[in-house]
């Protein structure tokens, strides 16, 4: 198992961070990790782009939104940052690949292996 998995559960408490610290976290995780992957724990779409990328055998941080608790507050800084507002939101040595249908397509045309690995998230 190479993806890890981020989200703060928190117990019915709300969010407390600005659109500015939401949109800074954004962008500090997208900088920290070669692959993301911001997904939902229930999403069928993110659990086919988990699967990918596990079969690929990708070193991808995945942060689970309804997980964390200031998991909506990232989702509406995602949407201002990418103009995607559904998950999974992916990126790839920061730069934004969309969602599990984009990274299908990628796959299919033989496109993402190369991604990852100029990414340094293959390890072979
Ligand atoms: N075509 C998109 C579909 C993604 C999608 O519809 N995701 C749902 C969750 S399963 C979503 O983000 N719904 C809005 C939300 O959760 O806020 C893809 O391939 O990623």
């Amino acid at each position: 198992m190479s993806l890890r998995a981020l989200g703060n559960k928190l117990f019915g408490s709300a969010s407390n961070i600005t659109m500015a610290e939401a949109s800074t976290r954004v962008k500090e995780l997208i900088d920290e990790h070669s692959t993301i992957v911001f997904s939902k724990s229930y999403c069928p779409y993110c659990s086919s782009t988990k699967r990918t990328l596990q079969q690929l055998k990708a070193d991808a941080f995945v942060i689970e939104l309804d997980q964390d608790s200031d998991g909506s507050a990232l989702q509406d800084a995602l949407e201002d940052l990418s103009g995607q507002r559904t998950v999974p939101n992916i990126f790839i040595n920061k730069k934004h690949i969309g969602g599990n249908s984009d990274l299908q397509r990628l796959d299919k045309a033989g496109e993402l292996e190369n991604l990852l690995r100029n990414a340094g998230s293959l390890k072979l």
